[in-house]
């Protein structure tokens, strides 16, 4: 079967650190595949070559199949390859609702011509937006704040809203980096669940990098070790937890 994301012998050096060294990861569609790896292995840099944040210097990355290596991140966004953001500084002072409502690309409404020439259509999308929105905010447990300002919300509940908004696009892809990062046990809890429901339930796949382990040991299969720049090895989280060569990556550079 064609790989959802397929990366090709990538590489990517910064100055004279080669970062990514001739790495190729495949994530297959449904699966919840996790990344792990000591600090500095190239984890970010690659989930930023595969949003499009970044450019290799040579390798190919597939988008079920076809070459997206070319694509600026907004085309690949537009192609339902999402990459999760921490809640911009201008949406703090919008609700939680109005936040999800701010995602949906090519909204008519923001099209001059279409408001003025068809504002019947304009309320409809909008409408069709709010109702989308209103749905989303009761799947990820949110509907108590939804009138809250984002910027009031905690930690936590900022990331299940950043979850969210990846509802109100057509992901096909989500790609999730540290989400579980100052977020507490029980909203950590609530953020797994709903990962797994938007797998299960609505068909997306995850490729997520974490370094909490028992995140990843909940949630991924298979699960990928990068160690500078390689994969180092890929299978089910208990054979990872007793690779040898995983252990000494880890305790070799110092990393939890
Ligand atoms: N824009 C950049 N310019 C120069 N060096 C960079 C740049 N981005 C990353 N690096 C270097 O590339 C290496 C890999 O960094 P990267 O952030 O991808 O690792 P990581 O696995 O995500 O690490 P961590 O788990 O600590 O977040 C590091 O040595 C880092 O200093």
């Amino acid at each position: 079967m064609t790989p959802l994301i397929d990366v090709q012998q990538v590489n990517k050096a910064f100055g004279g650190l080669q970062v990514i060294d001739n790495c190729s990861i495949r994530v297959e569609k449904g699966s919840i595949t996790g990344m792990i790896g000591p600090n500095g292995a190239g984890k970010s840099t690659l989930f930023n070559l595969m949003a499009g944040a970044l450019s290799p210097d040579s390798g190919r990355i597939l988008l079920e199949g076809e070459d997206i290596t070319a694509l600026s991140a907004d085309q690949r966004f537009h192609k339902g390859l999402l990459r999760t953001f921490q809640i911009a500084h201008e949406f703090s002072q919008m609700s939680a609702l109005e936040n999800l409502m701010m995602v949906p690309p090519q909204q008519a409404g923001e099209n001059l011509f279409t408001a003025w020439l068809k504002p019947g259509l304009v309320r409809r999308e909008e409408a069709e937006v709010h109702r989308r929105a209103l749905e989303v905010i009761d799947f990820i447990g949110l509907h108590h704040v939804r009138n809250e300002l984002a910027g009031n919300l905690s930690g936590g509940q900022k990331k299940l809203l950043e979850l969210g908004r990846t509802m109100m696009t057509n992901a096909k892809i989500v790609l999730l980096d540290e989400i579980a990062a100052g977020v507490n046990r029980t909203l950590l809890g609530d953020l797994i669940s709903n990962i797994e429901r938007l797998n299960r339930e609505m068909g997306y796949t995850f490729l997520v990098i974490e370094h909490d382990m028992d995140m990843i040991a909940r949630l991924c299969d298979p699960v990928i070790v990068l160690a500078q720049g390689q994969v180092m090895v890929e299978g089910h989280i208990e054979d990872i937890q007793n690779n040898p060569d995983v252990i000494d990556a880890y305790f070799g550079a110092g990393a939890a």
